[in-house]
């Protein structure tokens, strides 16, 4: 297929498009650079620069589909920013999914996220896609507003789109590794303590509704999640929009992370404890039972451990 991978120049969209490529698909890869690397880019991928809002055209040159990463994803620059949040990641959106059904571009697989959901109906239950979506900071509302729009636009458009829900996405494809200018995702961060390019980790708050009091999270390797992808576009459904969570179903705290880095590391990792940062819910633990059932997923990297290991070979490599 000839495909727009949107925002492929960053930490998911980099190891999809290299997957796709892998499979045979003809890739362009649109990005603003605005948090991704131009040497992300896998080779055998066009690169593109220039952001969605500005798609028109390119998508005029005829695709088959679009796999749609690119986005403002940090929970508390949301809180902080929102109406960043709701233009870049609603409002551009919307431009997107404009040009394509102009250009008649029909299928779309669009990131979606955990932060849809907000705190589980009820404490301690795996969450299912058919729980209700209560975000709790302006990140995870503008995706869910993309969601909304989808499913508006396959009703009266005909558009086939899958939305995939990732949990926590981790871990490295080979030397294909997280990179942010502005990190502030768990793993990388502990990493960099590991790497002496941090003195501590920061743990935001201590105090929640769980085993040792601090936020409980599912990590789901990058190349498990590329996978999804690939069987989300050949399930794109004219008409349709289809939403699956993607995680492991196996919750691990932040205590628990710093951990399983100090047992992979070597590193005794100092700590320090802030207070909670706001946005945050206190679990999120995914079911991914309906992919496995209906598309057949199966994630091969489950271990934290493994997950860990390979986020910390990639950039101690680097
Ligand atoms: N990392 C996670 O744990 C996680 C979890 C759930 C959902 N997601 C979603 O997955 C997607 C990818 O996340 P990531 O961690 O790879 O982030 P990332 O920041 O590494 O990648 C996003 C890419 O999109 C580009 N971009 C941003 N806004 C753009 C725009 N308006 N036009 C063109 N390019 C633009 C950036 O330059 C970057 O290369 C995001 O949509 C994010 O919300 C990520
Ligand atoms: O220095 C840090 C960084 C994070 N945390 C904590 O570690 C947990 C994980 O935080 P991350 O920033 O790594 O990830 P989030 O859970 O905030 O968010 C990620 O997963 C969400 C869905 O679960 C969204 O999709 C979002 O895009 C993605 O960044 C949170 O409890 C956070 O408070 C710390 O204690 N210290």
């Amino acid at each position: 297929m000839q495909l727009l991978v949107t925002g492929g120049a960053g930490y998911i969209g980099s190891v999809v498009a290299a997957r796709l490529v892998e499979e045979g698909h003809t890739v362009t890869v649109l990005d603003d650079l605005s948090t991704g690397h131009r040497d992300a880019v896998p080779a055998g991928a066009r690169f593109v620069e220039g952001t969605v809002a500005e798609a028109h055209d390119l998508l005029a040159e005829g695709f088959d589909g679009v796999l749609h990463f690119a986005a403002k994803s940090l929970v508390g620059e949301s809180v902080e920013k929102p109406g960043l949040y709701w233009s870049h990641n609603l409002g551009g959106t919307l431009a997107l999914l404009d040009a394509m059904r102009q250009a008649g571009v029909g299928r779309i697989v669009f990131s979606s996220t955990a932060a849809t959901y907000g705190e589980p109906s009820v404490a301690g239950r795996l969450i299912v896609e058919t729980d209700p979506t209560r975000p709790t900071n302006p990140y995870g509302a503008s995706k869910l507003a993309v969601d909304t729009a989808l499913t508006a636009f396959a009703g009266m458009y005909g558009l086939a789109a899958v939305s995939l829900r990732y949990f926590n996405v981790a871990g490295a494809y080979g030397r294909q590794r997280e990179r942010h200018t502005i990190e502030t995702h768990l793993i990388p961060n502990v990493l960099k303590v590991a790497l002496g390019e941090r003195e501590s980790i920061n743990v935001f708050g201590d105090d929640y509704p769980t085993a040792d009091g601090t936020c409980v999270r599912d990590y789901v390797h990058v190349t498990d999640l590329a996978n999804a992808h690939l069987l989300a576009l050949d399930a794109c459904a004219a008409g349709t929009h289809q939403i699956f969570n993607l995680g492991n179903g196996t919750g691990f705290s932040v205590k628990d992370v710093i951990e399983v880095c100090r047992e992979v590391t070597g590193h005794e990792i100092p700590v320090s404890t802030g207070p909670r940062r706001p946005g945050d819910p206190a679990t999120l633990v995914a079911s991914s039972e309906k992919i496995q059932r209906e598309l057949g997923w199966k994630p091969e990297h489950t271990s934290l451990r493994g997950i860990v290991a390979d986020a910390w070979n990639a950039v101690r490599s680097a």
